[in-house]
């Protein structure tokens, strides 16, 4: 047998990344990344005039379409490698990220009647106006003491699949009857490969309360939310769910002809981008957490039990790894801090003085805010520019500076919230082990593992561990492209189980960051004074953010009149 690869495909918040990979090597052959031309839509939809409610974040699916068609023709292209030998692909999507289709599994916004409707879109998973239906799917839950409620740290997010579903039923009745299906993307972007869909056991159990000994919620729970959603499950919903690394089904003639890759190639089933990082840094046993650190972080960790951990995101039988209990934590805005800062608070002679020393605007607040000592600006920051995913697990918290001066510099806000999603994740860290999910070791894979050794020294110091890195800059892609290799199976050249798969492909690097002693105790003072903050304005004390919230709601009301 010649040499064999799989393709991974990673579709992130902004760009899809495509990846093939030699089965047996792990070596990383192309890499292939399309950005999405409609990005994020936050204001308003492609006709430019129907003008989007505050906390709407949607996607168009064409993007997605084309990523395919671009990225996949582009690898095979410039590999010149046989299409034949690529034996499995398989895709990972940011999650929940959401979707109504027509009875073919088309986006009801491809019709001219739904196209200037925004509930017709996908929904990213960062889109957080279904807040009030996610805060009425809790207290239903909490009520009726639904076991499924501690397995997902005790709240069920606004970012996940039946507050969304339900928003749009409650706000456009007719848009939710005229919906065969709502899709995850992770299962609708495979069936574009094979014609069929395939709900994955890992966005399903995460994000949509699928156990797997217990199913989804009941009938008599989603008739109390709405009599409409008694039948949700069954009739637009798909109640099959198949584990991950399994086959769903082979590349039809269609996507052979849209991407290049042969008719018939093994399609493995979908998975969500941050649980598809963890085979790809070699993790196959619990102990070890791993940070996928990119626009947003998710925390992934592996257990033996069936933990209740506060505020976490969820645990899932079989969710990432199967044979162990999967764990998520996470933080909804990492990079976008960063890319908020740049868009926002980067003077003009900073620009300047990047582009003459010809670096990036990262690298060069990097190197002003390098020269600081830990605690010198005098300024900590709660990092909930993007809400509260974990341990709060509340969208509505909002991001707070303190200790700013007139002497206060751009370098100074940029350090501090880089702390502040440091505290964050020592937070999780922290929950985890007092609720008996050790964490024994730490990775980090994503965009900004890569691309920010500041951003990583400075997470080793505070959360004082060392910190591993995960080899390839496209981790997800890679996972994906390790389960695409099991599915395959040995008899195609790829793995009968993933833990030989991620001990051959997954891998990382030969550094790590360890904590600098000197800055150890200063961060545990600052920390100190970060659990403060985050219990004082964000477990009930002063509720003054959701009081601005809706001050600014009102506002958008009478502006809109
Ligand atoms: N050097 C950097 N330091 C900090 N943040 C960065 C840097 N470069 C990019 N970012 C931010 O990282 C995010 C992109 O992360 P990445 O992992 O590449 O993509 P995605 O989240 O779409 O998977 C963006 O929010 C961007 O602003
Ligand atoms: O929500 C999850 C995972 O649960 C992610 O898909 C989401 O945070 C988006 O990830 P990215 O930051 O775009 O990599």
């Amino acid at each position: 047998m010649g040499t064999k690869y799989t393709l991974g495909i990673d579709f992130g918040t902004l760009s899809a990344r495509a990846l093939l990979v030699d089965i047996v090597s792990g070596k990383e052959i192309a890499t292939a990344l399309f950005e999405y031309p409609h990005g994020v839509m936050d204001t308003c939809l492609p006709d430019g005039t129907t003008k989007l409610m505050p906390d709407f974040a949607l996607q168009h699916p064409q993007d997605y379409i084309d990523a395919i068609k671009v990225t996949i023709n582009e690898i095979i292209t410039k590999t010149g490698v046989d299409s034949a030998d690529i034996v499995g692909i398989c895709s990972d999507f940011t999650e929940c990220t959401m979707l109504p289709v027509d009875q073919s599994g088309t986006p009801l916004c491809f019709q001219d009647h739904y196209k200037n409707n925004p509930h017709s879109y996908v929904k990213l998973w960062k889109h957080h106006a279904a807040q009030e239906e996610a805060n009425k799917l809790n207290q239903v839950a909490a009520d009726r003491k639904e076991a499924f409620l501690p397995r997902y740290g005790g709240k069920i997010s606004s970012e996940w699949m039946f507050p969304k579903i339900w928003q749009i039923l409650d706000e456009d009745p007719q848009l939710y009857h005229d919906t065969a299906k709502f899709m995850e993307l992770a299962d609708w972007i495979t069936m574009q490969f094979t014609g069929e869909e395939r709900k994955n056991s890992c966005t399903a159990g995460y994000k949509a309360i699928w156990h797997k000994q217990e199913g989804f919620p009941s009938k008599e729970f989603f008739k109390i939310l709405h009599p409409d959603l008694e039948n949700i499950i069954e009739e637009k919903f798909n109640p099959s769910v198949y584990p991950i690394g399994s086959l769903a089904g082979y590349v039809t003639k269609e996507a052979a002809q849209l991407t290049g890759l042969k008719e018939g190639t093994v399609v493995a089933v979908g998975i969500g981008d941050a649980h598809a990082a963890v085979p790809a840094v070699g993790i196959t046993e619990p102990g070890k957490m791993l940070a996928i650190m990119g626009t947003s972080t998710c925390h992934m960790m592996l257990g033996e039990k069936e933990v209740m951990v506060p505020g976490m995101c969820g645990v899932v039988e079989d969710g990432i790894i199967a044979g162990y209990y999967g764990y998520e934590a996470g933080q909804s805005c990492v990079g976008d801090h960063f890319q908020w800062f740049r868009e926002n608070c980067v003077p003009e002679a900073y620009e300047r003085e990047a582009a003459e020393k010809g670096i990036g605007i990262f690298d060069l607040l990097n190197e002003k805010a390098e020269k600081l000592q830990p605690g010198e600006s005098g300024l900590l920051a709660l990092d909930w520019w993007n809400g509260n995913r974990s341990v709060l697990v509340d969208v509505d918290l909002t991001g707070l500076m303190i200790g700013m001066t007139l002497a206060t510099k751009p370098e100074e806000i940029y350090r501090a919230l880089i702390e502040a999603t440091a505290f964050g994740t020592k937070m999780i860290i922290e929950t985890f082990q007092e609720y008996g999910v050790p964490v024994e070791e730490f990775y980090a894979a994503g965009g900004i593992s890569e691309k920010n050794p500041l951003m990583m020294q400075i997470y080793s110091d505070i959360i004082n561990m060392e910190i591993k890195i995960g080899a390839s800059p496209q981790a997800p892609a890679l996972g994906a492209a390790i389960f695409a290799a099991v599915a395959a199976g040995k008899k195609r050249g790829g793995y009968d189980d993933i833990y030989t798969a991620a001990n051959v492909m997954g891998k990382v690097k030969d550094f790590s960051y360890t904590p600098v002693k000197e800055n150890v105790p200063v961060y545990e003072k600052l920390y100190e004074e970060y659990k403060k903050l985050h219990d004082y304005f964000g477990r009930g004390e002063n509720t003054v953010m959701k009081r601005l919230k809706k001050i600014k709601e009102n506002a958008y009301y009478v502006n809109e009149r």
